[in-house]
């Protein structure tokens, strides 16, 4: 058991007595005189030490960060004491958040020390000019045991400010940004990106792929998250690069979405098509934070990755025919950046700013990638996202039909054994268009369209081996020609 109250408390009490019968001059001579005195003969026989957190820093009047993570600290772990609490709305938080309401005071228990926190304020009566105003500076207290001094300044501190930082990362809100921005921002902002609230709402649950797979990666994805000492001893950055790749409607970007909501991280959408040269590039790196993925989508459009490092013969020739890629590809022609400023970008000395960050790549053509770009070490995981077969399709099944068995199961599964499908055109199928249509119509949908790709497929084979066997003949008539000539 602590004595009494905490002292503070009084002594305003105290004050406030005196400000009714004494002119102001006199009080502020007797209380400065007073307070001396008072602490020092508290300190005598007073068995307890305090320690002050003031919410503004003196200096530079802005609010202080220690303030505020202690704030959030005992929201959480003793803001249900309280008996007074205060309610706020803090920028980039989720929800609000409750706080101690003043002189009122909170017991913490860490590792058998028993500890307490006041929520303090001191009023400062302020005369500048003509001006009089009171002015209050709000502090946390905390008072604990002399005898506990060393344990609760080395380490208790420390875990208040630790947990304070989780539980504000975990309820703060999640950002997606670009640096794609409209020209007029630059004037506006001295930051490169500009970002909106991230809420996509693809999890690992809702992701459809080989169960197999996805828990490997959920794995490596967990462990990464817990392994800061393992890459501090091995003396590597605490970055991971992932590459996936597959064909348009597999999964790569809800792949991205689940990571970001498995981990909590922020999303920086990296469009390299935007970005001036190599020095921009290093300036967006070093803008970004930690806990974060940064993602460069179609990597194989966003850089002409062929030309730089060595030529590709028979690239030169080939022409893109996806329109938005295409554009893309076009719109790079303003970009200086090389392919030895994007690997300096993702392992360079530079990429060890920040830390806790996965670097994801994704790619509709992982052959055309320089092999320098996705060696290990660069892009540590690669992950190929396939074309539906019966496991993912089950998925899917459940997630939008809230179906996990059905009699028309066994018929879709052996069609998707010789039909190569996205999850996004099955996924197109099984949803529901109306209320009327139920599991049964859904998946005889699927089946129709199935059967349909499957006769589109048969077709062109029989289409493509024709031309062939043409174009053989033709072929051989020429060397016919040419022999008899
Ligand atoms: N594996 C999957 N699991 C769940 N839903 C999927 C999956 N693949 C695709 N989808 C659905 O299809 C839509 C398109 O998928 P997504 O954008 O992730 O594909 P992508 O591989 O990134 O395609 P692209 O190469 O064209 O960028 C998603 O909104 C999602 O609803
Ligand atoms: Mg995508």
């Amino acid at each position: 058991m602590r004595w009494g109250i905490g002292y503070y408390g009084q002594i305003i009490a105290l004050g406030m007595f005196f400000q009714a019968i004494f002119p102001q001059w006199l009080l502020d001579q007797f209380r400065s005189h007073f307070e001396k005195h008072i602490h020092k003969l508290i300190g005598y026989v007073y068995p307890y030490i305090q320690i002050s957190f003031h919410e503004h820093n003196a200096a530079s009047f802005q609010r202080s960060k220690a303030y505020a993570l202690i704030e959030r600290y005992l929201s959480t772990n003793s803001a249900h004491l309280a008996k007074r609490l205060k309610a706020n709305m803090f920028k980039d938080s989720e929800s609000v958040v409750l706080s101690l309401d003043d002189y009122e005071e909170v017991t913490d228990v860490f590792n058998g020390v028993t500890v307490w926190w006041t929520s303090n304020k001191k009023i400062i009566q302020q005369r500048a000019h003509n001006y009089r105003g009171d002015c209050e500076r709000r502090f946390y207290q905390l008072t604990c045991h002399r005898k506990h001094r060393d344990f609760v300044t080395k380490v208790y501190i420390k875990h208040v400010l630790d947990e304070g930082n989780t539980i504000t990362w975990k309820t703060r809100q999640r950002k997606l940004y670009t640096n794609n921005k409209s020209k007029d921002w630059y004037y506006y902002s001295d930051t490169l990106w500009s970002h909106i609230v991230f809420e996509h709402p693809s999890t690992f649950d809702t992701l459809a792929m080989d169960p197999k797979k996805k828990s490997e990666i959920l794995n490596d994805l967990l462990t990464f998250s817990k392994s800061k000492d393992y890459y501090k001893k091995v003396g590597k950055s605490w970055k991971r690069g992932y590459l996936l790749y597959g064909p348009p409607g597999t999964g790569k970007s809800s792949m991205i979405a689940a990571m970001a909501n498995l981990l909590e991280y922020d999303i920086y959408d990296l469009e390299l098509a935007s970005v001036m040269d190599n020095t921009d590039l290093r300036r967006l790196l070093i803008e970004t934070s930690s806990k974060s993925i940064i993602v460069i989508e179609d990597i194989d459009c966003s850089l002409d990755l062929t030309g730089q490092r060595k030529k590709k013969p028979d690239d030169g020739n080939k022409e893109e025919t996806d329109p938005i890629k295409k554009t893309k590809k076009d719109k790079k022609e303003g970009s200086e950046v090389t392919l030895s400023g994007l690997l300096n970008f993702i392992d360079g000395l530079w990429s060890a700013c920040g830390s806790e960050r996965l670097i994801v790549f994704t790619t509709n053509h992982v052959e055309k990638l320089d092999p320098a770009l996705i060696r290990r070490g660069r892009m540590d995981k690669h992950i190929e996202m396939s074309y539906c077969c019966f496991e993912t399709f089950k998925v899917l099944a459940n997630n939008y039909l809230g179906v996990e068995e059905h009699e028309l199961f066994e018929r879709v599964g052996r069609l998707l054994e010789t039909t190569n499908m996205t999850p996004a055109d099955v996924a197109e199928s099984l949803m529901p268009k109306s209320d009327e249509e139920n599991v049964e119509i859904c998946l005889n949908k699927l089946i129709k369209s199935l059967e349909d790709k499957k006769d589109a497929s048969r077709l062109k084979a029989i289409e493509d081996a024709r031309i062939k066997a043409e174009e053989e003949k033709i072929n051989e008539t020429e060397q016919v020609i040419s022999h008899v000539k």
